[in-house]
C-alpha cells in the first residue's frame, strides 16, 4: 500500500479498529479456552487473519499493512457501524431522561449534558431579548431552522468571555413545542443565563430608554453595545419576505432602532438583513474584543463579506440555518494564507 493511502486513514478511525479488535468478549465460539484460566479472552486482532506476508516482508508490518487496507476497503461500513452505536446511545440517553420526567423525578446531573463552555466568563452586564413573536409568519422547516440557531445562540454565549443575559419572549406555539419534542434532550429549561418566557411583557413593558430593537431596516447605527441595556433581536426566519416587520413593531411600541454597523467596517455582499444567531454571535464577540471589524471577521461566513469560496464548502443561500455552519471569515482567511503558505 502506498504512503498516500496511509495517510488518509483517519487517526480515530485506525484507533478505532484497533479498539474494537482488542475488546474482550463475554461468550463467544472466538474465545476458546486454550489455556484453561480465567484470563479475559480477546477476540482475534484484525491483522491476526492477514494472509501470509509477501516475501522479504515482516509479519509485523505486513499486519499492519493489511489492517489498513481493511479499514480502506471497510471503512464506509465501520462508519455505518459507529453512525449506529451513536443513535442508540442517543436513543437511550432520551429514553432514561424520559423515564425521569414522566416519574416527575429531577434528572440526574450525569445526564444533563453540559455545553461546551468558557468557565471564565463574567457578566456583560446587558441583556439580549429574542423576540420570538412571529411563530405564525414561519413555516415548519423555518421554525425548525429558528430553534437551531437559538440553540447556537445559547451555545455562543456560553462560549463568550462575557455573558448576556438572554431571554426568548413569546416562546409558545410551535417553538415551544419544537424545543418539547425534538429537543427534548437540550434541557433547555436548564440553560443558565437563558431563559424562555411565553409572553412578551418584557418587551412591551420595559424601560424604552434603555432598550433598542435591532433592525437593518433603519439609518441608525449602533456603535457600541452598554451595560445595563437591553437589545431586542427579531427571533424569525423568513428570507426577508416580512419586509420591515421588526422595524415597525418596534415603531408601534416606541422602541429605538439600530442597525449594526456594518458599512463602517466590511463589505457585505447581498442582502444586510443577517440571521437571529449571526446578530447575537456578533454582539457577544464585540463585547469581547471592543472591535466590530474583528466581530464581522470572526463570525460571518467568508462568502457573505466577499471572500472567494473554497469548493469543498458548503454554498447555502443568505440567511438559511446552514450558513452557521460554514466557516467564518476570519477562519477561511487564516486558510487562504496558510495555502498560499504551501
Ligand atoms: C432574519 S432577521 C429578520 C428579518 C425580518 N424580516 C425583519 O423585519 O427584521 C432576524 C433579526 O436579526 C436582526 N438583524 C438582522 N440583520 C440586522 C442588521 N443588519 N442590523 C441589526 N439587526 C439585524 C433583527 O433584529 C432581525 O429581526
Amino acid at each position: 500500500m502506498s504512503e498516500e493511502v496511509d495517510s488518509k486513514i483517519p487517526v480515530v478511525a485506525v484507533a478505532d479498529i484497533a479498539i474494537a479488535a482488542a475488546t474482550p468478549i463475554e461468550s463467544s465460539s472466538e474465545a476458546t479456552d486454550s489455556v484453561g484460566d480465567d484470563r479475559p479472552k480477546f477476540k482475534k486482532r484484525i491483522g491476526d487473519d492477514a494472509p501470509p506476508p509477501p516475501e522479504g516482508m515482516s509479519k509485523s508490518k505486513w499486519k499492519k499493512i493489511w489492517r489498513r487496507q481493511q479499514f480502506v476497503e471497510h471503512k464506509e461500513e465501520y462508519a455505518q457501524k459507529r453512525r449506529e452505536k451513536r443513535k442508540r446511545q442517543k436513543q437511550n440517553r432520551r429514553s432514561i431522561i424520559q423515564g425521569f420526567k414522566d416519574r416527575g423525578e429531577e434528572i440526574p446531573a450525569e445526564y444533563i449534558r453540559p455545553p461546551r463552555k468558557n468557565v471564565n466568563q463574567t457578566a456583560a452586564g446587558f441583556s439580549i431579548l429574542l423576540d420570538c413573536g412571529f411563530d405564525d409568519l414561519m413555516n415548519e422547516k423555518e421554525i425548525l431552522s429558528l430553534s437551531n440557531q437559538l440553540t447556537r445562540a445559547y451555545a455562543a454565549n456560553r462560549r463568550a468571555d462575557h455573558y448576556a443575559e438572554m431571554t426568548v419572549t413569546s416562546f409558545n406555539k410551535r417553538l415551544e413545542e419544537r424545543f418539547k419534542v425534538g429537543l427534548v434532550d437540550s434541557l433547555h429549561e436548564t440553560w443558565p443565563n437563558f431563559k424562555f418566557v411565553a409572553d412578551e411583557t418584557l418587551i412591551t413593558e420595559g424601560d424604552k430608554n434603555k432598550m433598542v430593537y435591532l433592525t437593518a431596516d433603519t439609518e441608525e447605527t449602533l456603535d457600541t453595545i452598554e451595560p445595563g441595556m437591553t437589545y431586542i433581536v427579531g427571533g424569525i426566519v423568513d428570507k426577508n419576505r416580512h419586509k420591515e416587520l421588526c422595524l415597525n413593531k418596534a415603531k408601534n411600541l416606541g422602541i429605538p432602532v439600530k442597525k449594526l454597523p456594518i458599512d463602517e467596517f466590511i463589505k457585505i455582499d447581498g442582502r444586510q438583513v443577517l440571521t437571529t444567531t449571526h446578530v447575537v454571535q456578533l454582539m457577544l464577540k464585540y463585547y469581547d474584543t471592543h472591535d466590530w471589524k474583528e466581530a464581522f471577521e470572526n463570525v460571518l461566513p467568508a462568502r457573505k463579506i466577499g471572500l472567494p469560496s473554497l469548493s469543498e464548502l458548503p454554498d447555502s443561500g443568505s440567511e438559511s440555518d446552514d450558513e452557521h455552519r460554514e466557516i467564518p471569515a476570519a477562519a477561511r482567511m487564516g486558510e487562504q494564507s496558510l495555502k498560499k503558505d504551501i
